[in-house]
């Protein structure tokens, strides 16, 4: 009997990439192999090597290397792309379009050369336009190239939502649709808690200042940390993406697809709800919307639409 050993790396061992790849070896889900370039190479190894170092306390196996060989990242089974710039300030998402693209694109032409059957899961942003970039570069079929934003979103808005009950965050639903900028869509209709509709519990006015604050969540932690963009939430979503991959789990969860007349967008990667599994993205739910659902997420569609169309690479 051949019993496989997982292997998944993360290309990006700044603040996302390395918390991921702690996370993912706390998990056990497979050994983890984090790739940053040439210059950054002893502080990658050493990363790796302190994480590594880790194991016998949290009573891990899961081996941790640090590199800059694409070699070392022959045949993984999960890629996650962190490579690339993180916003400051006073920026968006989109300011970082032409920099993150050059450098995704140029990740996914060495992925596509040494792993050319993985999975991808992109973080990068803007994360829309780079996981179209990425789909471009890779040359792979939609199900096996997936965006991060929905989990995170989502994370957020439960967090707002559990914290104005005073309920466990284990029992909130919430659900976000849309592009990952500031007009994503949580819909609210569809968000419950204990299987009890938002709406019944919580006041509109509050509602509406919940779905504000996780449309700006970003851009919140942002001007908190002041240098840099978050990395705790953005690490456990990809965890959750990669788990649910590795694990085949069937897991419906919003992540950032490429759709194909879905919901009546057409060529554009973007925000929705899909089942998740071995063979990567293996299902996209279309929900019944509103006008007014429909008309925001238009909107969110148009915003993506539009970073995406500036992609020079
Ligand atoms: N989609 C989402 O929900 C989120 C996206 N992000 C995005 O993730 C990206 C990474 O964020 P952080 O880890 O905080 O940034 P960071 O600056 O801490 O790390 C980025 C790493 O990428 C490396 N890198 C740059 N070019 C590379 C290349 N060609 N090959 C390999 N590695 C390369 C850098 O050396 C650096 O170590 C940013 O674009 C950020 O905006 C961050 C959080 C959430
Ligand atoms: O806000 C940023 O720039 C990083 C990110 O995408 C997030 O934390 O949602």
């Amino acid at each position: 009997m051949a019993i496989k050993r997982y292997k998944i790396t993360v290309v990006g061992a700044g603040f996302t990439g390395a918390t991921t790849a702690l996370m993912l070896a706390q998990k056990e889900l497979g050994d983890v192999v984090l790739l940053d370039i040439p210059q950054m190479e002893n502080t990658t190894k050493g990363k790796a090597l302190d994480m590594l170092e880790a194991g016998p306390v949290q009573k891990f196996d899961s081996q941790i290397t640090g590199t800059s060989s694409y070699e070392d990242a022959a045949d993984s089974d999960i890629v996650i792309i962190t490579a690339g710039i993180a916003r400051k300030p006073g920026m968006s998402r989109d300011d970082l379009v032409n920099t993150n693209a050059g450098i995704v694109k140029s990740v996914c032409e060495n992925i596509k050369r040494v792993a050319p059957d993985s999975i991808v899961i992109i973080l990068s942003n803007p994360v829309d336009a780079m996981t179209y970039a990425a789909f471009n570069a890779l040359g792979f079929p939609k199900s096996r190239v997936i965006g991060q934003s929905g989990v995170l979103d989502t994370a957020r808005y439960n967090t707002f939502i559990a914290q104005e009950l005073k309920v466990s965050v284990e029992d909130v639903r919430g659900f976000v649709l849309g592009g990952h900028g500031d007009d994503m869509v949580p819909l609210v209709r569809y968000s419950s808690v204990g299987g009890i509709p938002i709406d019944t519990l919580i006041s509109a006015e509050r509602i509406d200042e919940i779905v504000q604050r996780t449309r700006v969540g970003g851009g919140e932690i942002v001007n908190l940390l002041g240098n840099g963009s978050a990395y705790y939430a953005p690490a456990a979503s990809l965890v959750q993406m990669a788990e649910a991959i590795l694990k085949d789990k069937k897991r419906i969860i919003p992540v950032i697809a490429l759709l194909e007349g879905e919901y009546g967008y057409d060529n554009l990667f973007m925000g929705v709800p899909a089942l998740l599994g071995a063979n990567g993205i293996e299902k996209i739910f279309e929900l019944e919307l509103t006008a007014e659902e429909k008309a925001a997420l238009d909107k969110s569609a148009e915003s993506v639409r539009s970073v995406t169309a500036v992609l020079t690479v």
